[in-house]
C-alpha cells in the first residue's frame, strides 16, 4: 500500500483485504497443486480417485476475475462470535495460520448477512455490502443494524444488482438472497418443500442455491446419494447450467423428466385427450394389476429329484408360498428372485424331516433345480416393462381386463393404438408412454432413489410424471418449484396438495414467494390482467424493481399476421440498448419471422444458445419461453400465441409466460386485435 494513500479510507482497507485474500487463495491452490500423491497411494485405483479429487479441488480454488471473492462483511457485536468480523463470499479462504479470510456464504455465521434486520439485528453491529465494477472493488454500503438512530433503508447496491441489465445465461444471486428466499435455501434436508411463486420471484434461483447449500451442509451424505435438478427442456437447462459451477458445485446432474424415463426412443405424439389419460394417476393401478396378473398360483405338486431320492412339495404349500410373496411389499422382480429359494426351503424342510442335514449349498442347488426353475417360469414369469405397456396399448382385451372399474370405455378407446405396434423397437412411443414404461419398470424393480431432487417448472407435470420423479427421491427429499398460473399442459397441476400426493410427499410444506425480481411493475401489472381469466385466486406478483421499465404496445399497419416488418423494426430499436433481446412469437410464426430477420441481415440465436456482445438477439418460440428471461422482449402477435394452444385457458397462460420474460422492457407488436382479456378491467 502506498504511503500517500490515507489508510483510514475504508475502501482502501477493504481492497487491501481483497488482495490479501486473493493471495491466500493462491497459496491454498499452490499447496494443493504441490501435493505429491505417489507416496500416499497404495494402488492405482486410489491414485486415480485422489487425482480427480485434487483436480476438482484446484478447479474449486480458481480465482475467477469476474466473480469477486467476497461481497459482504459482518461485524458481530461482542460477545457473539467474540465480536469478530467476517467477510462473506462464495467460498472459504484461510490464511497461512488457518484463520478465515473469507467465509463461505453457506456457513452458519454468514446467515445473518441475509436475515438480520433493524428489527432483529441478530447480534450484528455492522453489515457491509460491496460493489464491484469489472472485478474491482469500487463501493461499499453500511447498515448499522444495532444503531437505533439509523433508519431502515433499501440498499442501493442490492437495487442495482436487481436492475442490472441481463446478458448471457442465469447468474447466481448469492450476494443478494432475500430473507424469505434464504429461509427456503437453508431449510432442512429432511423435509420436502414446495414453492409457489409468480414469474420472476426467484424460484429457479432459490432452488439452485438450495442445492448448493445442501451440498455444503450435508456434503458426504449427498455425495453418496446424489442430487438432481430437473428442468422442463434442454434450453432451460442450458440457461441455468452455469449457476451451480459458479457456486463451486460441479457434480450436480441436470435432466428433464423425459431424460429420466428414456427407456425407449420417443418417435410419436399423443392427442391431448390421450396424453391426459396416460398421465392420469389411475394408470398406475392399471399397470400394477397388469404386472401382477402374470403371477399364477401353482396347481400341481412339485417333484424334485436329487440322487436316488424324490422330494414332493404339495400344491397347497406352493400356493401358500406364492401367495405370501404377492402379499409382501416387494417388487415383482425381487419376489421372483426370492421364489426359488422359498421353494427350495420347503424341500429342505422335508429333507430335514427325513433325517438329512442339508446345508446352504444344498438349498442353492435345489433352487437351481430344473423342476423348480420350470415352476417359477410358469407361476412367476419375467415381465418386460416395455412389452407390458406395448400389450396394454395394443391388446383391447388385456387392457379391458386390467382397467375394469378404473377406466371408462371412452378412456380405453383413447389409449388403444389404432394399429397395434408389432414390437418394442418399432412402436411409435410417445413421451407419455415412456412414463408408463417407467412406472412398470419400477413395479418390476425398485428405482434408485437420490438424496435430493429439485423439480423446477413442476406445474406442467402429469400425475404419472410426478410419480416418476417421486420414485427417484423415495428415500430422499425434494424441492418442488412452480407457478400454477404458468401451467400450459392439458394436465397442468391444479393444486400443490394433489401434486405432492402424487410425488409421494404429502407432508411437504408449501411456501409462497410474491416479490418479483424480474419483471418491471408496469409490465407485470399488464400481464396480471390475464390472471382472473386463467388462474383465479392467485395474487399478482409485486415487482421490487424501481425502474418502471419500458413498455410499449405497437399496432402494425396491414393485415392481421402481416407485422413482420414492424417486428424487425422493434428488434432494431431494442438492440440500441444493452442487454439480451428475446423475440417471442407463437410457434407457428417462428419460420416467417426467421425469414424476415434473415432478409434484414439480422443474426439471431435459438433459446439456450449463449448470447454474446455481438449476438444478442434470440428468436424464441412461445412454447420454449418458460423459465427464460431477456433484458428486452419483443412479443409478436399476442393473439397468435393464444390461438396456438388447444384451448383458451392454456393460450392465455402461454401468453402470460411470454409477457413475463422481460427485465428492462417489453414491446408488443400486433396487427391482429389484442386478446380482449388484456383490456383493463372496468
Ligand atoms: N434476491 C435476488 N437478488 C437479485 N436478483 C434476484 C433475486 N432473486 C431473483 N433474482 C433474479 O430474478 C430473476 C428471476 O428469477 P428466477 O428465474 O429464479 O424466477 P422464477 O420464479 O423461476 O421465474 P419463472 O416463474 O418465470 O420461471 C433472475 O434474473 C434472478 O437472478
Amino acid at each position: 500500500m502506498s504511503a500517500a494513500v490515507p489508510t483510514d479510507d475504508p475502501l482502501v482497507r477493504e481492497r487491501a483485504h481483497l488482495s490479501s485474500s486473493r493471495a491466500a487463495l493462491r497459496a491454498m491452490r499452490e499447496e494443493v497443486e504441490a501435493l505429491d500423491i505417489k507416496d500416499v497411494t497404495a494402488n492405482w485405483v486410489n491414485s486415480i480417485v485422489l487425482e480427480r479429487q485434487i483436480e476438482d479441488r484446484i478447479k474449486a480454488l480458481a480465482d475467477l476475475s469476474h466473480t469477486p471473492l467476497f461481497f459482504g462483511r459482518l461485524d458481530y457485536l461482542p460477545p457473539t462470535q467474540h465480536g469478530q468480523r467476517f467477510y462473506i463470499g462464495r467460498r472459504h479462504v484461510h490464511d497461512a495460520q488457518g484463520d478465515p479470510m473469507v467465509i463461505d456464504w453457506r456457513a452458519p455465521v454468514s446467515q445473518p448477512y441475509y436475515q438480520a434486520s433493524k428489527k432483529d439485528p441478530q447480534d450484528v453491529g455492522l453489515r457491509r455490502r460491496f460493489g464491484y465494477t469489472g472485478g474491482e472493488l469500487t463501493a461499499y454500503e453500511d447498515e448499522r443494524l444495532s444503531d437505533p438512530g439509523e433508519l431502515e433503508r433499501t440498499s442501493r447496491l442490492l437495487q442495482a444488482e436487481i436492475e442490472r441489465p441481463r446478458v448471457g445465461p442465469m447468474r447466481d444471486i448469492v450476494a443478494t438472497i432475500q430473507p424469505e428466499q434464504d429461509e427456503i435455501v437453508r431449510s432442512d434436508l429432511s423435509g420436502t418443500l414446495c414453492v409457489q411463486g409468480g414469474p420472476g420471484t426467484g424460484k429457479t434461483a432459490v432452488g439452485l442455491h438450495r442445492v448448493a447449500y445442501l451440498l455444503y451442509a450435508h456434503r458426504e451424505r449427498l455425495a453418496r446419494t446424489g442430487t438432481l435438478v430437473i428442468g422442463p427442456n434442454r434450453s432451460f437447462l442450458q440457461y441455468i447450467e452455469q449457476v451451480l459451477p459458479a457456486l463451486g458445485e460441479l457434480e450436480v446432474k441436470q435432466a428433464t423428466v423425459d431424460d429420466l424415463v428414456a427407456h425407449v426412443e420417443v418417435r410419436g405424439a399423443d392427442a391431448a385427450a390421450t396424453a391426459v389419460v396416460k398421465g392420469d394417476a389411475r394408470m398406475a393401478e392399471v399397470l400394477r394389476r397388469a404386472v401382477w396378473s402374470h403371477v399364477s398360483l401353482p396347481t400341481e405338486p412339485l417333484m424334485v429329484v436329487r440322487g436316488s431320492r424324490r422330494w414332493r412339495v404339495p400344491a397347497y404349500e406352493l400356493e401358500e408360498i406364492v401367495r405370501e410373496l404377492t402379499e409382501r411389499d416387494i417388487r415383482y422382480g425381487a419376489a421372483r428372485e426370492a421364489l426359488p429359494q422359498r421353494i427350495a426351503h420347503a424341500v429342505l424342510v422335508r429333507m430335514e424331516q427325513a433325517g438329512e442335514a442339508p446345508d446352504d449349498r444344498v438349498q442353492n442347488a435345489v433352487a437351481r433345480n430344473a423342476a423348480v426353475k420350470a415352476l417359477v417360469k410358469e407361476c412367476w414369469p419375467p415381465v418386460d416393462p416395455a412389452k407390458l405397456v406395448l400389450r396394454l396399448l395394443g391388446d383391447a382385451e388385456f387392457l379391458a381386463e386390467h382397467s375394469a372399474g378404473v377406466l371408462t370405455d371412452e378412456e380405453r378407446k383413447l389409449l388403444l393404438w389404432e394399429k397395434p405396434a408389432r414390437s418394442v423397437r418399432t412402436a411409435r412411443w410417445s413421451a407419455a408412454d415412456t412414463v408408463l414404461i417407467d412406472e412398470a419398470t419400477d413395479l418390476v424393480e425398485r428405482t434408485h432413489s437420490l438424496g435430493h431432487v429439485v423439480l423446477d417448472e413442476a406445474q406442467d407435470l402429469s400425475p404419472m410424471q410426478y410419480r416418476a420423479v417421486g420414485r427417484r427421491c423415495t428415500t430422499g427429499s425434494a424441492t418442488v418449484l412452480g407457478d400454477l398460473a404458468q401451467g400450459t399442459t392439458p394436465w397442468a397441476t391444479r393444486s400443490w396438495e394433489d401434486a405432492l400426493g402424487h410425488l409421494g410427499k404429502p407432508e411437504a410444506r408449501v411456501e409462497e414467494l410474491t416479490a418479483g425480481f424480474r419483471v418491471p411493475s408496469e409490465v407485470i401489472a399488464y400481464a396480471s390482467r390475464l390472471l382472473p381469466h386463467m388462474a383465479p385466486g392467485l395474487a399478482p406478483v409485486e415487482s421490487v424493481r424501481e425502474n418502471p421499465g419500458a413498455f410499449e404496445v405497437r399496432e402494425a399497419a396491414g393485415a392481421a399476421g402481416d407485422s413482420a416488418g414492424a417486428v424487425v423494426a422493434a428488434c432494431v430499436d431494442a438492440l440500441a440498448h444493452e442487454g439480451s433481446i428475446g423475440l417471442i412469437a407463437a410457434d407457428a410464426r417462428i419460420a416467417p419471422l426467421a425469414a424476415a430477420l434473415e432478409a434484414a441481415g439480422m443474426p439471431y440465436l435459438s433459446p439456450g444458445e449463449e448470447t454474446t456482445a455481438e449476438s444478442r438477439l434470440t428468436l424464441v418460440p412461445a412454447s420454449l419461453a418458460k423459465g427464460l428471461e431477456y433484458d428486452h422482449v419483443v412479443l409478436d402477435e399476442p393473439a397468435a400465441v393464444v390461438d396456438g394452444e388447444p384451448d383458451e385457458r392454456t393460450g392465455l397462460r402461454r401468453l402470460y409466460v411470454a409477457l413475463t420474460r422481460a427485465v428492462s422492457g417489453l414491446t408488443i407488436v400486433h396487427a391482429a386485435p389484442l386478446p380482449e382479456q388484456l383490456e383493463p378491467r372496468a
